[in-house]
């Protein structure tokens, strides 16, 4: 098992962020992570990473139970996470090639010399991620979508067991995020490692994230089948707005209705 939450809150400055969270992610298992702004969502990715501790229930993450003793570091190198705020970190001046070496060390920048399986590890992503013909070019020199790639290939150099990606296509246009979702596509087909797919954006949940997770208010609001979450009535009452859910071709598109 990948994950497993048992009655999982969360309190912070005397207020409940999560509250009764229940989730189970097996090995292989796909998830979309839907909720609106301040649902939770980066609270319970934060926790999944072991920066912040349940106040109730029980955390179990690629088989670390969390406790007192348990050592966020070697965790997080198990986790592929992707987010805006570790890509702010990014030197600029840092090539492709080398942001995505860095993962192998989980490391900000290059400090230690990488073997040679590391490189030709890094080589195989730029190729995977269709990077390879900017692999020499500055980070800061990227477009959004490129740097987003080359953050998934820094993400994959760890070999994690839990890919989570948060917003990974913010700030994209329609082009470069269909672009990135076929990539993301890609790795998921290869079932290691598991994903969790972060997002605001139905339309963003690819077939191959067949699990989704409703978060509203800091609460599991539905869980299971995308199929059978992501309808016309559920989400209708989810974002308690009048919504249309049409499907077509495995991909679902959403719309208010009047
Ligand atoms: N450390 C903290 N202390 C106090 N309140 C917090 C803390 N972290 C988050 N919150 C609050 O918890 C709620 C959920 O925040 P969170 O950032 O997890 O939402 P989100 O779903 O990620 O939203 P968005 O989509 O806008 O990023 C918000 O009301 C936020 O202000």
């Amino acid at each position: 098992m990948v994950l497993n939450l048992e009655q999982v809150g969360l309190k912070k400055e005397g207020k409940w962020i999560l509250q009764d969270v229940n989730w189970k992610i097996e090995n292989g298992e796909h998830w979309a992570l839907l909720g609106l702004n301040g649902a939770g969502k980066t609270a319970l990715l934060n926790m999944l990473c072991a920066y912040y501790f349940p106040t109730t229930g029980n955390v179990n993450v690629i088989g670390r139970q969390f406790g007192q003793d348990i050592l966020g570091e070697r965790l997080r190198q198990q986790i592929g996470l992707v987010s805006s705020t570790i890509k702010e970190k990014i030197y600029g001046t840092d090539t492709a090639y080398q942001v995505i070496l860095s993962g192998a060390f989980a490391s900000i920048g290059l400090y230690e010399e990488p073997t040679d399986k590391m490189r030709d590890q890094a080589k195989q992503l730029l190729k995977e991620l269709g990077c390879y013909e900017y692999a020499n070019r500055p980070f800061r020199m990227l477009s959004q979508g490129e740097r987003q790639r080359v953050m998934i290939g820094r993400a994959l150099m760890g070999e994690p067991k839990l890919l989570i990606l948060d917003e990974p296509t913010n700030g994209l246009d329609f082009i470069a995020r269909e672009a990135l979702l076929e990539s993301i596509e890609r790795i998921a087909s290869k079932k290691v490692p598991s994903i969790i797919y972060v997002t605001h954006h139905v339309e963003e949940i690819l077939p191959v994230f067949n699990k989704t997770l409703l978060l509203k208010k800091g609460t599991v609001f539905a869980q299971g089948e995308s199929k059978e979450i992501i309808t016309s009535s559920k989400l209708s009452e989810f974002f308690g707005v009048e919504v249309e859910v049409n499907w077509n071709d495995q991909r679902p598109s959403i719309k208010k209705r009047k």
